[in-house]
């Protein structure tokens, strides 16, 4: 299993769901072996892990009893959302407790139609994430992505790029998106060279980029963002994709990402906790979008996160409004500041007073695709977008 509820598809099969949820999460999740469920842990489970023992059965006894300690202190095993689904409950209802209207579908739709109704574009985009990852993982298993890995170059610090831009240039960081086309505007560029635009984002002052890899609704690729990283482009890069799943982090590692989206409108805390720990031993960095206020909290609660983006647009209806941005940062910057969180304004951004409005409402950076992206020469549209020159 990857993370609690990333994968749904895989627990509904689990017979016994209070036994095999937590062992599975031992397994694969926490890289525990099965061993701690034979009957001797049943016979110790009451020693304290910090017992001396000197014979080789007391030594035996002591790991066990250090394995029960972990088990019954690790905060993903002992997550309320875990004890939430061994009480019933469906991934679903536990991601709507959390606020999240985004569901799981959890299983290909019958053939003959029938069944969930996506109620929204985010859903459907999800939906079919489920299926096209699956896929890809029947084609690559994560042990296979973890060989690839091992040849990877390191990772670039996105979030030092962006602190020390902005403190070069006085105004937000620019994280300049490489998106030839989207589900709310359709194709925003014909002549589509992902790797010359990334050179002239570059050029003209980004300090990150963004590159879409989702290939259904954005036209973009894998295969795009591994051009980019071995084109000798310095910029530190996000894969910009729908992350449900472990599988897809340790992908976009071997791909070439410095950094990958995590969308708390799409995952549960325990999701994000877990993909972030992920993140941090693969050396990446996590952003995480929030659209309103209960996601931000949350993700406001959640410890060792550093990078925040609340996008303007309504991924649910696409609805972009700038003002979203300062509604959401208004009580929220004394906080921010005291856990050293850089934030991202996302979305919707096309002149410099757009820039400066964010700016103003505590942002360090900002993420722009479109206004840059549909120009003839996206060099000169970050200058439009800045009203100056901010690649010295
Ligand atoms: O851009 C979309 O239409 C879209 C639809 C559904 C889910 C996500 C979507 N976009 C992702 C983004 O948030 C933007 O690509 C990014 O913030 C840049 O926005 P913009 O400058 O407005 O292109």
């Amino acid at each position: 299993m990857e993370s609690l509820l990333a994968n749904p598809s895989a627990k509904l099969s689990i017979s016994n769901p209070s036994f095999t949820s937590r062992r599975a999460i031992l397994t694969e999740s926490l890289h525990f072996a099965p061993r701690y469920f034979s009957n001797s842990i049943r016979m110790t489970s009451g020693l304290s892990p910090l017992r001396c023992t000197n014979s080789p059965e007391d030594k035996e006894i002591s790991s066990v009893a250090s394995a029960m300690y972990e088990y019954q202190t690790d905060e993903f095993i002992n997550a309320k959302e875990v004890r939430e689904w061994e009480s019933g409950k469906s991934i679903n209802q536990i991601a709507a407790n959390q606020g999240i209207t985004i569901r799981r579908s959890c299983r290909p739709a019958p053939p003959a139609g029938g069944g969930m109704v996506p109620r929204n574009i985010l859903e459907q985009i999800i939906w079919d994430k489920e299926v096209e990852v699956t896929q890809f993982k029947q084609r690559m298993p994560r042990k296979n992505v973890e060989h690839l890995i091992k040849d990877a170059s390191p990772t670039r610090d996105f979030i030092r790029a962006l602190k020390d831009s902005y403190l070069r240039t006085g105004v937000p960081a620019l994280i300049a998106e490489v998106k030839k086309a989207s589900p709310s505007r359709g194709i925003l560029r014909e002549n589509f060279d992902p790797v010359e635009i990334a050179r002239t984002y570059e050029q003209n002052g980004a300090a990150c980029l963004s590159i879409l890899t989702d290939t259904k609704y954005f036209q973009g690729s894998f295969e795009n963002l591994e051009k980019v990283r071995k084109a000798g482009i310095k910029c530190p890069l996000l894969c910009k994709e729908f992350i449900i799943d472990l599988w897809q982090i340790y992908y976009a590692r071997a791909k070439g990402a410095d950094a990958v989206l995590l969308i708390a409108g799409v995952l549960p805390d325990i999701d994000i906790k877990y993909m972030l720990k992920t993140c941090r031993e693969l050396g990446l960095t996590a952003l995480i979008e929030v659209y309103n206020e209960r996601e931000l909290d949350r993700v406001l609660k959640i410890n060792g996160v550093q990078l925040i983006g609340i996008n303007n647009r309504n991924l649910e209806n696409f609805v972009v409004d700038i003002s979203n941005t300062q509604k959401l940062l208004e009580n929220r910057i004394q906080v921010i500041k005291d856990k050293d969180i850089t934030v991202v304004g996302e979305s919707g951004l096309f002149t410099p007073d757009d820039v400066k409005f964010v700016h103003d409402s505590g942002v360090k950076a900002v993420l722009v695709g479109e206004s840059l992206i549909k120009q003839e020469d996206p060099g000169l549209a970050i200058r439009g977008l800045f009203g100056k020159d901010i690649s010295k």
